[in-house]
């Protein structure tokens, strides 16, 4: 049976959350231990769906994951690391993105791998030519399947010179997982540079990978043959705490995001603030509240770091609701991410999309049929309304325009939200939402 939650809204969310490790680092910092000769210790690891799935996936393919009663912290041993059921594998099919990211490391470890249908948020095709493309170049063998892709590497994989078209992060973690063990040096040109793959190369760094940042999105990896396991604290979750801010913002509260950290944050610290929103930076959290008087509209488009990133973008547009006059938001990263405003006009939003590029940076869906663009009239009411939970970010954006709104919302398909927030509603709870969770 699944859960619904039923929200009562009107209360200002109060109080104090902790954000702990990065859901965008913790998974692939997992991957990572696969690529050691020694156990590996991860710290700050949340309690979100995406690090059950990685832990399956690594457990049936030989790894020991002990998790430490007390603190969350993982041991992850891989020197029993082995071949794994393809049945077993294909269980976890459409949960997650991350398997994709085993390639490089199933290939040191055990030579070859199988990887299921990847899932993560519908919010566009998400294809994986980019990642194809870079375990070719390294000398991989791909090989499509009805329910996967199975790859090898008959002759070991080889450092290689490799560009992308678009700075995918994932793509950049394919080829930094699977180059530090290559034989070679590894140039990669058009790399994203997000904090989490920052965070993924100290990992890797503290495993004994030589692995070098240039200023012009280039990285170089220079092979080595062997790597050691690490101990690491995963980097907090900005895209937790953007979602907290937002919703001190929208329901008129106020809000202490303890682990919030400044500098992974900055673009959206500067966004905030021009929409009128108060914070006080800590060294240990940032506290974000609604100051009283009108928040102001924004012009706004999402970019790759050090941009505003897409996943701040969802939640952002439920607090543009409230500003006073007209917004903008050009969606650059992905072509199909405003599926969750329906919602928001059900409940009572100003929200028209278009296809043009509403915005100057050059973007790829332009002239294209994607509702890409989303011009927001605010402020409006919000009214309580039934919502099927659509994704990741669109879920949370529907819960806090709930929680804003006048009357009652029953929000179904919430497991979505577990993804990414670490007992949500228990921290809901703790901010004093007035809300039931039935058929759980
Ligand atoms: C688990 C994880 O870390 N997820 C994050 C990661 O997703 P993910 O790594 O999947 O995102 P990418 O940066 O790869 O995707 C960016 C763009 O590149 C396109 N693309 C990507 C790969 C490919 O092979 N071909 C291709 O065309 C995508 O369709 C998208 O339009 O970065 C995104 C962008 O910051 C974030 O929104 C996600 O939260
Ligand atoms: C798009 C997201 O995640 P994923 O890549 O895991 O689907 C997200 O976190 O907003």
């Amino acid at each position: 049976m699944s859960s619904v939650l039923t929200i009562r809204g009107g209360v200002p969310l109060s109080g104090r959350v902790t954000v702990r490790g990065a859901k965008n680092l913790v998974p692939k910092a997992m991957v990572a231990a696969l690529l050691g000769s020694e156990p590996s210790v991860l710290r700050n690891v949340p309690e979100i769906k995406d690090v059950e799935v990685v832990t399956s996936l690594l457990q049936l393919h030989g790894v020991s994951v002990e998790k430490d009663p007390v603190t969350g912290d993982l041991t992850l041993d891989p020197s029993n690391a082995t071949k794994a059921s393809h049945t077993e594998i294909d269980a976890h099919a459409g949960d997650s993105r991350i398997p994709i990211l085993l390639c490089g490391p199933l290939i040191h470890a055990i030579g070859a791998a199988f990887i299921p249908d990847l899932g993560g948020c519908r919010i566009g095709d998400r294809p994986i030519d980019f990642h194809l493309r870079v375990l070719r170049e390294f000398g991989a063998v791909v090989e499509k399947t009805s329910n996967g892709i199975h790859i090898s590497a008959p002759e070991g994989l080889k450092g290689a010179r490799i560009t992308l078209d678009y700075p995918s992060v994932g793509a950049t973690e394919q080829v930094l997982l699977s180059a530090t063990r290559a034989e070679g040096i590894t140039e990669l040109r058009g790399a994203a540079m997000e904090p989490e793959i920052v965070d993924l190369i100290a990992v890797l760094q503290k495993m004994g990978a030589i692995i070098g940042i240039q200023t012009d999105r280039t990285i170089r990896i220079e092979g080595v043959a062997e790597l050691r396991g690490y101990d690491h604290s995963a980097l907090p979750d900005r895209n937790e705490a953007a979602s907290w801010a937002s919703a001190a913002l929208v329901t008129q509260g106020d809000i202490f995001v303890a682990g919030a950290a400044q500098h992974d944050m900055m673009t959206f610290l500067n966004t905030y603030r021009k929409v009128g929103g108060g914070m006080d930076i800590m060294d240990d959290g940032i506290r974000f509240y609604h100051p009283g008087g009108k928040l102001n509209p924004l012009v706004l488009e999402t970019d790759v770091h050090p941009g505003f990133m897409t996943d701040w973008q969802q939640p952002l547009v439920v607090a543009l609701t409230q500003a006073d006059g007209v917004s903008i938001v050009h969606e650059t990263v992905y072509e199909n991410r405003f599926g969750f405003t329906q919602a928001l006009s059900r409940m009572g939003a100003g929200i028209q999309l278009h296809r043009e590029c509403l915005g100057s940076v050059p973007c790829r869906f332009g002239q294209r049929n994607f509702l890409h663009s989303a011009v927001i009239s605010g402020p409006t009411r919000l009214t309580g309304t039934d919502i099927d939970v659509p994704d990741l970010r669109g879920g949370f954006s529907h819960l806090i325009a709930a929680l804003a709104a006048t009357g009652v919302s029953r929000v179904t398909g919430t497991e979505v939200i577990q993804r990414g927030y670490e007992r949500f509603t228990d921290k809901l709870a703790g901010l004093g939402a007035d809300f039931d969770l039935t058929g759980v």
